[in-house]
This record gives structure tokens, C-alpha cells and sequence, in this order.
């Protein structure tokens, strides 16, 4: 069988798309997800997204890891999947879309930036030196010193493969508070079990972990891959409004013999 795909990264976290609105593709096939997404033997990428048709809905956003396991949210491929749907004219400028997480609104700008409403944050579990939350998907939030030179793989593992969390796994951000912009992120993420360039859940969880330590709407963040934007309004036990603004580009497309 031949796969058409489309190569797309938003701030260097990169993705397989496939319009998927005649449900050509296996969605339960997950070696073979897991094999395009693979750098060397396949097409490379940090996961894969399915666009497909969904009643009430522009579309829907089917996402997995490059592990090749159904993920929970994904804000860099959300961005990424919006700018998708407008290339194949399935939207204009603004869509709504429904992800693992549930719905979604979304909007692009004349300069291509992609504004992505998240859903709500209910709660946030603040330990000693560290926040944990769920943006979508679950994410453990430590302030470092110097994270440039940080070993962001190490350390992630450490965590993302402890007691707590060895089981369902989380995505486990590194973050610094510096003048502008205002915050610097790097992610070591579940089912990627790397660092990638950056991370979108990741980079909205830590932007809402960095208000309480003096961080303010909207938060400016850098990431290896690039910078993006959030806003959001406190609310009493967590956030609502929350919008990760950022760009999501196009890269080329293919056709692969599976
Ligand atoms: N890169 C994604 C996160 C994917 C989440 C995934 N790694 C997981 O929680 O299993 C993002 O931009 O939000």
C-alpha cells in the first residue's frame, strides 16, 4: 500500500499527517506507526496524526507517539494538525476539532501563528520542588539553574521512569524564569522517551506552573525549537482561557510503500 504523508513541525516538534477522512489507514496498527515515526529505518518524527471526519466537528485529531501508542493531548500537533486541515481546505481560518482530550477551538493569523484553546486545568499538585498537572497530558514541572548545560534526558528518565510514574508515564519539563522572554523550556516526553525541540502541553503547563512563581499572562517561552506564547486566567484551584499561541509549519510531503 502506498501512504501519502505531510511533514509538519511547530517550534521543531515534528509530525506525520495523514489525511485519513476515507479511513484508508489502519488506525490500530501500531508497529507500523511506530516505524514511520522511527528516524533511521522510517520517515522520522517525534508522532503521528491522523485527520479524519467527525460529525460536529471540522475534523478530528487522532494522535499517536512515535512509540506508536495512541497519545493523550498534543499542542504542538494540534497546532500543526489546524494548519493541516486549512492546506487541505477542510477549514479556512479558524476550526473546531475534537482531540483526545475533547473539544478544541483554534485560530491562524495572517503571519501563520496558530492560537490553540486548551482545556481547562482543574487542579495543580504543587511539591516541594516541583508542579504536576494535566494540560492534556500529564506533566511534572521542575526550576532549574543553568538549563542550558542541564541533562535534561538523565534527569527526565529519572523521573519519568520512577515509582510514581513508571507505569502510565509522564512528560517531565525543566524550566528557567529569565528576562525575556520570560521562560525558558526544556521537555523529556513519554512515548518519544527522549527530549524533543519542544513540547506544547509541556511548554502550557509550565508557562501555569511559572505564575506562581511571578510568571504573568501572557507568558513568553523559548524552547530549543523555537518560541511560542501563552495566555490564560487563574481561577480558584487552577486555569481557565488557557491558549497556546505559536507558529506551525509545513515541511514537505511524500509518498511511503508500507
Ligand atoms: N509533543 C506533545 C506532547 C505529546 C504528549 C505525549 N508525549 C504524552 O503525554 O504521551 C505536545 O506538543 O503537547
Amino acid at each position: 500500500m502506498n501512504v501519502t504523508f505531510y511533514k509538519y513541525q511547530g517550534t521543531g516538534n515534528d509530525f506525520i499527517m495523514i489525511d485519513n477522512r476515507e479511513l484508508f489507514f489502519d488506525a490500530d496498527n501500531y508497529a507500523l506507526i511506530a516505524k514511520l515515526c522511527e528516524r533511521r529505518m522510517g520517515i522520522g518524527a517525534d508522532g503521528l496524526i491522523l485527520l479524519q471526519n467527525r460529525e460536529g466537528y471540522d475534523f478530528e485529531m487522532v494522535y499517536y507517539n512515535a512509540d506508536g501508542r495512541p497519545g493523550s493531548m498534543c499542542g504542538n500537533g494540534g497546532r500543526c494538525t489546524v494548519q493541516f486541515a486549512r492546506q487541505l481546505n477542510v477549514i479556512q481560518e479558524k476550526a473546531f476539532f475534537l482531540a483526545a482530550d475533547g473539544d478544541h477551538y483554534a485560530t491562524i493569523d495572517s503571519q501563520g501563528q496558530v492560537s490553540l484553546k486548551m482545556n481547562d486545568v482543574v487542579q495543580v499538585e504543587t511539591g516541594t520542588d516541583y508542579y504536576f498537572l494535566n494540560t492534556g497530558s500529564p506533566h511534572y514541572v521542575q526550576f532549574v539553574d543553568a538549563l542550558d548545560q542541564f541533562n535534561v534526558f538523565a534527569e527526565g528518565k529519572l523521573i519519568r521512569y520512577n515509582d510514581r510514574f513508571k507505569a502510565e508515564g509522564t512528560n517531565v519539563n525543566f524550566a528557567q524564569l529569565q528576562p525575556e522572554p520570560q521562560l525558558f523550556v526544556r521537555t523529556y516526553e513519554r512515548g518519544v522517551e527522549d527530549e524533543t525541540f519542544s513540547c506544547g502541553t509541556g511548554v502550557t503547563a509550565t508557562a501555569l506552573a511559572a505564575s506562581y512563581q511571578g510568571a504573568t499572562s501572557p507568558v513568553s517561552i523559548r524552547t530549543l525549537g523555537g518560541n511560542l506564547q501563552v495566555a490564560f486566567e487563574a481561577t480558584a484551584t487552577g486555569f481557565t482561557n488557557i491558549y497556546l499561541i505559536g507558529p506551525a509549519q509545513y515541511v514537505f510531503t511524500g509518498t511511503i510503500t508500507v
